[in-house]
């Protein structure tokens, strides 16, 4: 087993109060496993995958435990997390295509970077490296503006892979890709994957449908928490949760027109995670009925299936093999 996430609980501190980003999050990551992390914006994605690598400034470590091969991981302490961070865990963030040094060339980038580290570059193992993901040595060479979107994502999975780690998160690299990049950054994941570069992968994406196509399973979140995770097919084919149907019923069709089928959302949004009440009276002072939520299912505002019952918070139930659901009306 490659990664143990156990109840992990991580708090925002703001001016306002604790924002819950994270509220006792549990799953495995086995080893050679690509796991996909999809849900609705806000709903806790970016701060799992941050918080495994490094908690910023304003991040809070709530509870809970993260064990890698094995050791647990020491979440809290930034100093100690060095051993970890890169070396057998490591990050492709959000936007990093936009965030390389646009002053330095791409090799002079590799080279500054793995000094840092201790580690002087292989030439020959990081052109091995620049061709698995389809860049010719040249690129190393040029400046980051000298590159297209899907070169730079591609150039920044080969420096956050380049000590091997364990667990790869990839957030959202290729949200801002058109289809053929897109496709050449998902070969590029699943190559490392399969040439043993990286263990495993946890695949952070809005879209269901590519996440669909590289994942061994997939992990819907709502609202700071698990909603269900299973293998990928019985996920897409047979999903238990009324979110993940939801979310799985709005994808488009291509060839569907508006008219005969009318794109489906989700109605309402996801209740705020800052400083959420652990009870709620009944009825506002007014006598009409409260706003959000947080003592029961989080989703039940927007649920088409919920009952009183669902003021109880739901347990994450292994309802089939491997396939976990957080609902009372998913058995
Ligand atoms: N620096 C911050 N300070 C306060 N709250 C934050 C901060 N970063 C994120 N949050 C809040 O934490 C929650 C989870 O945010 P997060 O970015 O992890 O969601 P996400 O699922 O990755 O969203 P997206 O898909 O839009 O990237 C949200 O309610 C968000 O508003």
């Amino acid at each position: 087993m490659t990664l143990t996430v156990n109840d992990l609980r991580v708090h925002y501190r703001t001016l306002r109060g604790e924002v819950r980003a994270l509220d006792g999050v549990g799953f495995d990551l086995a080893d050679g496993e690509i796991l996909g992390l999809a849900g609705e914006s806000g709903c806790g994605k970016t701060t799992l995958g941050k918080s495994l690598i490094r908690l910023d400034g304003r991040m809070r470590h709530a509870g809970g435990t993260v064990t890698l091969d094995g050791d647990e991981l020491p979440l809290s302490d930034d100093r100690a997390m060095n051993a970890y961070r890169f070396h057998r865990i490591s990050l492709v963030p959000q936007y990093s295509m936009s965030a390389l040094n646009p002053t330095r060339r791409i090799g002079r980038m590799i080279r500054e970077l793995l000094a840092s580290r201790g580690v002087t570059v292989d030439t020959d193992e990081l052109h091995r490296r620049l061709a698995l993901v389809g860049l010719e040595p040249d690129v190393l060479d040029r400046y980051p503006i000298e590159l297209s979107g899907g070169m730079k994502q591609r150039a920044v999975m080969v420096i956050s892979t380049l000590l091997d780690p364990s667990v790869l998160i990839a957030d959202e690299v290729t949200s801002a890709l058109d289809v053929s990049n897109q496709q050449a950054v998902v070969g590029a994941l699943t190559g490392l994957r399969d040439k043993g570069l990286v263990t495993s992968m946890i695949f952070v994406t809005h879209d269901l449908g590519l996440t669909s196509h590289i994942a061994d399973s997939i992990m819907v979140m709502y609202a700071g928490k698990l909603a269900e995770k299973a293998p990928t097919k019985a996920l897409t084919t047979g999903p238990r949760h009324p979110y993940t149907k939801m979310l799985i019923g709005s994808l488009p069709q291509v060839g569907a027109r508006h008219k005969d089928r009318p794109l489906s959302g989700i109605e309402g949004s996801p209740p705020s995670l800052l400083d959420p009440p652990t009870r709620r009276p009944t009825t506002t002072p007014a006598g009409g009925p409260t706003g959000r939520v947080f003592d029961g299912c989080r989703f039940r505002d927007r649920c088409p299936l919920a009952d009183s019952g669902c003021a109880e918070e739901p347990p994450v139930v292994e309802v089939a093999p491997r396939h976990t659901v957080a609902c009372w009306k998913a058995a």
